[in-house]
């Protein structure tokens, strides 16, 4: 029993021991394999000072190398260099041409010792420092080439620095493995550059059409995650940090800030935040202040300072818009939904990303261009959600314009009945103005202007058509005494009664009027002689035969008259006229006839 105890100890001394002693395994390299990853094959030794040369670390400080265990060499943002050693023995029978490539493109040098015939090291450089034309491989990515000899093994160096995050994915490929990678990679890099493009330029062609911003930030959020893009992967300003200055070190992580900054004008616009949430829209401006701030201390700071700050707040924003995505919605703005379905693969995919470089997955094609694609599937979601935003508006506009429709009809007719109402009115009052323009004031007759026509009309029609017709006019006798006796009043009065006297004993057919003072006019269409003359005589003792305890009794003469051919109006009155001066003359309250 406790012999096993000891025996086990022992083993795991000799295990704990065998890590310093021996260090991480060699690479044995069969053939068989074709893209290695090597951070299982790595030894691991920081230079804090920058101060190790080759010779110190293969002499003195050859034990000091500790193996990595992580997935990903990732060291973040360090000021100290790192030296990293592995071996690899070739047990195939050929020689072999391999390739060593740091899969991350933006680390600032990287010195690969590779051992030569003569024992020593040959030294190549490589990094983003570095200009492609005078990289030991001309490739956008870093490599380094090396050949083995069959049977060979060697163990090789590696020194790497950098002001930007120091992660590593280290592989190992054979030349073929390596240029179909390559080929895959480009073609993954051409998609999606196409689709940032695509829709960069679609949504600008938009806000041309329609000017409305939201497709303008679109367009620029989108534009500048596509030079963010080409930056990452050194197709850009390759060589762009070869200069110190403040404009070459913004555009290292500038774009990306600028991306931020448009995808919240984006935000705000979408989600309509400045007029429905004025705090909130407060939230957005002071994150736009943040990254405008972040983008000034390239300026300012240096490089080291701030790198890492713009790198904290872009990758907080995504989390602060999906919140505020998530505040719309639950104020229920519609296409708050829309917009936060379109940050959520976004964000998954950015930790797929993340847990990559931190060594928690596999570092391969999809792992590492997880936050483009999330990206590129963000821009495609969003892009679609503005044309259902469209579709809202339309809706929105169609309702609005029914309602206005119905408002608009509700005013048409309400117009209408007042305008009927109006016209009906006026019509009333034309025919009240008509009738009082036709009638005599006091006894409500036809005055002698109505008279004239209607006798105008009786003559012609007399004329044409040879039809008989009388007239009679008739005065009232001694008008001036009853006048002078019992007052103007009664005098009104009694023509008053007259003229409904002669109203109620004429016939339906005649016309009377008041010819002018005491006087009357009686016109008697399709009348002759004998039947006018009757009719004269029933209202003469209508007249006459007329007693009332209220009205003095009272009489009045009648000079009658037939239509001679030819004759005008006033011809046949004034012969009316004469046969009334006879009833006056022979002693009143009579009819005469003009013969
Ligand atoms: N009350 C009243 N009197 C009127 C009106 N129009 C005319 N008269 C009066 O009628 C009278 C007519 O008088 P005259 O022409 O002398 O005739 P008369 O007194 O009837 O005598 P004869 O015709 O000969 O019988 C005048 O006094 C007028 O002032 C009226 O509208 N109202």
């Amino acid at each position: 029993m406790s012999e096993t105890i000891i025996s086990k100890t022992f083993i795991s001394f000799l295990m704990l021991l065998s890590l310093n002693v021996f260090g991480a395994p060699i690479l044995n390299f069969d053939g068989s394999q074709q893209d290695i990853a090597l951070s299982g094959y790595i030894d691991e030794l920081e230079d804090q000072d920058k101060a190790f040369t080759l010779d110190q670390l293969t002499g003195q400080l050859s034990d000091e190398f500790q193996p990595n265990i992580k997935t990903t060499i990732n060291y973040t943002f360090s000021d100290s260099a790192y030296w990293l050693r592995f071996s690899i023995l070739n047990s195939t029978h050929t020689k072999q041409t391999l390739y060593l490539q740091n899969k991350v493109t933006w680390i600032d040098s990287l010195t690969f010792y590779q051992p030569n015939i003569n024992g020593g090291y040959l030294a190549s450089k490589t990094g983003s420092d570095i200009t492609i034309e005078k990289r030991p491989l001309e490739h956008r990515s870093l490599v380094f080439s090396f050949d083995l000899e069959p049977d060979q093994e060697s163990t090789y160096y590696l020194r790497v620095e950098s002001v930007d995050a120091l992660i590593l994915p280290l592989f190992l490929t054979t030349e073929n493995e390596f240029y179909k990678k390559d080929t895959l990679v480009n073609y993954f890099i051409g998609a999606l550059l196409g689709v940032i493009l695509v829709m960069s330029v679609y949504n600008l062609f938009i806000y041309n059409v329609i000017r409305d911003k939201v497709y303008l930030w679109y367009s620029f959020y989108v534009l500048f995650y596509g030079v963010n893009f080409l930056i990452t992967q050194n197709l850009f300003f390759p060589s762009i940090k070869n200069s110190q200055d403040g404009w070459s070190e913004f555009l290292h992580l500038g774009p990306l800030n600028l991306y931020f900054l448009f995808i919240i004008l984006f935000t705000g616009k979408f989600l309509n935040i400045k007029a429905q949430f004025p705090k909130l829209n407060y939230v957005l401006n002071f994150l736009i202040v943040l990254l405008v701030a972040a983008s000034l201390s390239y300026f300012i700071f240096s490089y080291r300072v701030a790198m890492p700050l713009s790198a904290n707040i872009v990758t907080l924003i995504p989390f602060i818009l999906i919140g505020v995505g998530i505040y719309c919605y639950r104020k229920g703005v519609a296409l708050a939904k829309f917009y936060i379905i379109a940050w959520l693969p976004n964000c998954a995919l950015f930790l797929v990303f993340a847990f990559t470089f931190h060594g928690l997955l596999p570092y391969n094609l999809y792992t590492s261009f997880a936050n483009d694609v999330g990206m590129v599937i963000e821009a495609v979601l969003l892009s679609l959600a503005l044309a259902y935003r469209v579709r809202i508006f339309q809706k929105e506009a169609y309702t609005a314009q029914e309602q206005l429709l119905i408002e608009q009809k509700a005013q048409t007719e309400k117009l209408h009945s007042m305008v009927e109402q109006r016209t009906k009115e006026l019509r009333t009052k034309n025919a009240e103005l008509e009738r009082l323009s036709i009638t005599d004031k006091l006894t409500n007759l036809f005055n002698r202007r109505k008279l004239d026509n209607v006798l105008l009309s009786n003559v012609m029609h007399a004329k044409r058509y040879k039809k008989p017709l009388g007239v009679m006019l008739l005065d009232l006798d001694n008008f001036k005494n009853i006048n002078d006796c019992f007052g103007h009043h009664e005098g009104d009065e009694v023509l008053q009664k007259v003229a409904s006297l002669l109203m109620a004993n004429c016939r339906e057919k005649d016309i009377v009027g008041r010819w002018g003072g005491e006087e009357f006019l009686v016109i008697c269409p399709m009348t002759e002689k004998e039947e006018l003359l009757m009719v004269a005589e029933r209202l003469r003792a209508a007249i006459s035969d007329y007693d009332s305890p209220e009205i003095v009794s009272f009489s009045a003469s009648f000079g009658t008259a037939c239509y001679q051919h030819g004759e005008n109006p006033e011809l046949l009155v004034s012969r009316a006229d004469k046969a009334l001066y006879q009833s006056k003359a022979n002693g009143k309250n009579q009819v005469s006839f003009a013969n």
